[in-house]
């Protein structure tokens, strides 16, 4: 809509390439388009002059950043080490620059009247003594701020004007923040409380949904003018940064709106709620249309035709449900009072109230109830459609939802989704999570209906991306909500979810062309067989008629044969050899009786948390009893085993499945599938076929979506490694024991060979000391013995000497020697020599004379 010819450009503000602000006698000051502004693209970002808590507020909260504390004895509560009254979270956001300001903190420390004990009643003035706070403090801003909107005159003498006159002029006054008593310090007071009704956005305090709601004045944003059906989208972080984002396309000049109220209310209460808080009356094409735009949020089912819908005659007026108001049929045209609309409603509003809104069963049945009174529509069952949708949602995520509940999830956000798309059309916050819940139950439903093989991959694939679009489309519009909201963290969850997504489209798009890949193989198979076929039946004819006249047949060893005539099955069956049959009217079957495989290929399953899965190959090890044959044939065809075995495994493993998770399927309880397997399996056969024995099931190992594989995959590199580490570890602690042990063992070799050899020494030392010892012995004993055979011998000698040394012999001797002497002595004393015995001297001579005195001395 533009409004070129209605407005006039009163200024050019900061941004004039995206908005301009404009004034008309209805709207007053409000912001169009700079320029053609595209979905998504940001209008204009900007920090709150001011924020605080609702007025009637009891929570507790921090001061300086207005997250919600938890509720201590109020002396253990950290408070402002300055003013010792402003609770804050800790000395973190007493050192911030946080919305606890100096002058905020001055006033609280200087007045005698402000104390710990009197918190609530500053809680309650908290945000209007902030506006108040920064008429001194910022002279520019406080001018911008004069300038909105507060309905003076509207409001006087109303009830919110009392109301304002008792909750926070009085405070101001009792707490002694105005000392005045005058008019003038009321209309101020009442001036700023009307600048905060009228222009203030509703905010949450950081971080969490169920957080206390506050109020946050912006100079540009508050400038923007209402429209029931917006083109806006706003958003506003931790710190209050608020964002406006066109929520569509917006031409140059065309006005941009927000909506201040509820789009899911009726038209006669959105009115309501913006004439009483925001002083206009509505006159957008919502609130104009009886039917608001197709939406039918306040249409009621005729009562006379109960095919038609009725809607307000003239939606504009004041008081749509008053006498005089009337309500229309828009098939059967009957006409209405609007008394009777709001009786209807009075009635309705008691009976939801009376009725306790959490069981899924009592919510279906009021719904369908007021159904055949209302729109399907009607705000007051959308409201309760919503209260179903949280209830689905519960089961729906919880373990082995039904499959009745996960459809009826789905039909209800199909259902809200349209409304939403009438009354919030483009990016919208409601549409971007009723979008994420809807993926969901598609993929659920995707899943199930695969594993009950009503689809192929191919389906199953295109329903999965059927739930992408969604995820995508719920992206565009969460992943503009800030990061660390509610919203945010949906976003995040939503990003995680595609990527799971993307992986089971690729692998079921990847079954899909391995199943086409077989079924071609198959059919040339059957082509090639057929052409056999032809030509047998072509060119052996005559021969077949001749040898074949009575059909024969083999029946191969480890099979029986079963027999049917026009399909039906003959009471006897056949052993291993050649047989005989009437040609055409019975054909036989080959049942094998000994030991064989069921191998059953690429199953999927999805896990209790969602996520699909694919065994690869199943074999089940079965003997069929050949005494059963019969039976079984009979009650299973021979084509037996596709009903007992293969879907069997097909039940089971996604029974299974369903109620694990992917961790206790992939790993914790992976070793116990052959065996469970195996014993649901022949549970069911004792029952329904025995004769029929499993030996044994060996499950291959499922595959898993690539990305959670790889996860996989690294945790078990890093115990691998961490196995490796503690196994070397022991190699390097046995490695230093036997070192050890080798060291202690040679260090005693050692010892020991000292102490022999040491051992040896000694003997041989003792053994040298004896042979020594013997050896001298022996000496003594030769010297001994020697001079005694001396001693002897010269003992005889001197007794023979003494017999014979006489006189005479002594004299013969001497002339004996002279008369052999050739050699004659000349001299004096030569005689002598003779006559002396020869001797030189006397003392020699003496010597040999006194021979026979010397005695024998031992050496
Ligand atoms: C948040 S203020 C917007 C700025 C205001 N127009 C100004 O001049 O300061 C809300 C007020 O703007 C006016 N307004 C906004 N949207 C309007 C609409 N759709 N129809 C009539 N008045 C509107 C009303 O007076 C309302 O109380």
């Amino acid at each position: 809509m533009s409004v070129k010819e209605t407005s006039k450009n009163i200024s050019s503000v900061s941004k004039p390439q995206t908005y301009k602000l404009v004034h008309s006698e209805k709207f007053g000051r409000y912001l169009i388009a700079g320029k053609n502004i595209k979905a998504g693209e940001v209008i204009l970002r900007e920090k709150p002059v001011a924020v605080g808590p609702g007025v009637f507020d009891n929570d507790y909260f921090c001061f300086a950043c207005l997250k919600l504390l938890i509720k201590v004895n109020k002396e253990l509560q950290y408070v402002c080490t300055k003013c010792c009254v402003a609770p804050l979270c800790g000395p973190d956001c007493e050192k911030k620059d946080g919305l606890h300001t100096p002058e905020e903190c001055q006033i609280f420390k200087d007045n005698q009247k402000i104390s710990k004990d009197k918190l609530y009643d500053i809680i309650g003035i908290l945000l209007p003594l902030r506006l108040f706070l920064l008429k001194d403090r910022d002279q520019d801003l406080w001018e911008k701020v004069d300038r909105m909107e507060s309905h003076m005159d509207k409001r006087r003498d109303t009830l919110i004007w009392k109301d304002r006159e008792v909750n926070v002029i009085k405070i101001f006054r009792d707490l002694q923040l105005v000392t005045n008593d005058d008019i003038s310090t009321s209309d101020f007071l009442q001036h700023l409380c009307g600048i905060l009704d009228v222009n203030s956005f509703e905010l949450r305090s950081p971080g969490r949904l169920d957080a206390l709601v506050l109020r946050g004045l912006y100079l540009e944003a508050s400038l923007i003018a209402h429209d029931c059906r917006a083109n806006t989208h706003i958003t506003v972080d931790d710190h209050f940064q608020l964002t406006v984002y066109a929520s569509l396309p917006i031409n140059e000049n065309d006005i941009i709106y927000f909506n201040y109220t509820s789009s899911l209310l009726g038209s006669a209460e959105r009115r309501e709620h913006l004439r009483e808080g925001k002083y206009f009356e509505c006159e957008c094409s919502v609130c104009k249309d009886p039917y608001e735009l197709g939406s039918h949020l306040s249409s009621i089912r005729c009562p006379r035709c109960k095919d038609g819908y009725v809607g307000a005659q003239n939606p504009l007026k004041a008081k749509p449900y008053e006498r005089d108001s009337k309500w229309q049929c828009d098939k059967c045209r009957k006409m209405y009072g609007g008394y009777l609309i709001r009786a209807t409603l009075n009635i309705t509003r008691a009976l939801i109230d009376d009725y306790d809104g959490s069981n899924v069963k009592d919510l279906e049945f009021l719904i369908k109830k007021l159904t055949l009174s209302f729109h399907p529509n009607h705000y007051l069952l959308l409201a309760l459609k919503q209260k179903l949708l949280a209830a689905y949602r519960k089961q729906v995520a919880g373990p082995n939802p039904q499959k009745k509940i996960i459809q009826k999830m789905l039909d209800l956000c199909k259902e809200v989704l349209q409304v939403l798309e009438l009354v919030e059309p483009g990016i919208s916050r409601l549409k971007g999570i009723m979008l994420y819940e809807m993926h969901l139950p598609l993929v659920l439903l995707a899943n199930r209906a695969y594993a009950a093989r009503e689809i192929s991959p191919m389906e199953m694939s295109s329903q999965l991306r059927e739930a992408g679009t969604h995820l995508r489309k719920a992206l565009a519009m969460l992943l503009l909500e800030p990061i660390n909201s509610p919203e945010g963290h949906l976003a995040k969850r939503a990003l995680q979810e595609l990527k799971m997504l993307n992986q089971n489209i690729a692998d079921a798009e990847a079954l899909q062309q391995s199943q086409e890949e077989s079924k071609s193989r198959l059919q040339h198979y059957q082509y090639r067989k057929m052409i056999r076929q032809k030509y047998i039946r072509i060119c052996l004819p005559a021969c077949l008629a001749i040898v074949f006249n009575f059909s024969l047949h083999h029946i191969e060893e480890g099979h029986v044969g079963v027999y049917f005539r026009g399909g039906a099955l003959l009471p006897y069956v056949s052993n291993p050899g050649f047989h005989m049959m009437i040609p055409v009217l019975t054909t036989y079957r080959s049942v094998q009786v000994t030991l064989q495989t069921d191998e059953v290929k690429n199953v999927p399953c999805g896990t209790s948390g969602g996520v699909m899965i694919y065994f690869d190959r199943i074999e089940v090890v079965n003997i069929l009893d050949a005494n059963s044959v019969y039976t079984m044939v009979r009650n299973f065809t021979a084509d037996y085993d596709r009903t007992l075995i293969f879907n069997k495994v097909h039940h089971e493993l996604n029974q299974f499945c369903s109620v694990h998770t992917l961790h206790e399927v992939y790993i914790d309880l992976f070793d116990q599938i052959d065996e469970n397997l195996k014993t649901a399996l022949q549970k069911d056969l004792n029952d329904l076929a025995p004769g029929l024995n499993i030996q044994a099931v060996r499950v291959t190992k499922p595959k898993i979506p690539e990305t959670i594989r790889k996860n996989y995959e690294l945790m078990e590199a890093e115990k691998t490694k961490l196995l490796i580490s503690t196994q070397h570890q022991k190699v390097v602690e046995k490695d230093a024991e036997t070192d050890r042990k080798k060291a202690v063992i040679e260090a005693e070799k050692e010892a020991q060979v000292a102490k022999i050899q040491y051992n040896q020494k000694i003997m041989e030392k003792e053994s040298l000391q004896r042979i020594a010892g013997i050896e001298d012995e022996m000496h003594v004993a030769r010297q001994k013995s020697r001079s005694d055979a001396e001693y002897y011998q010269l003992k005889m000698q001197a007794e023979a000497n003494k017999l014979l040394l006489s006189k005479e012999f002594l004299e013969l001797k001497k002339y004996e020697a002279l008369a052999h002497n050739t050699k004659v002595y000349y001299g004096q004393d030569i005689p002598k020599m003779f006559m002396y015995g020869g001797c030189t001297n006397d003392q020699d001579l003496s010597s040999h004379v006194n021979i026979k005195d010397t005695q024998p001395q031992m050496l």
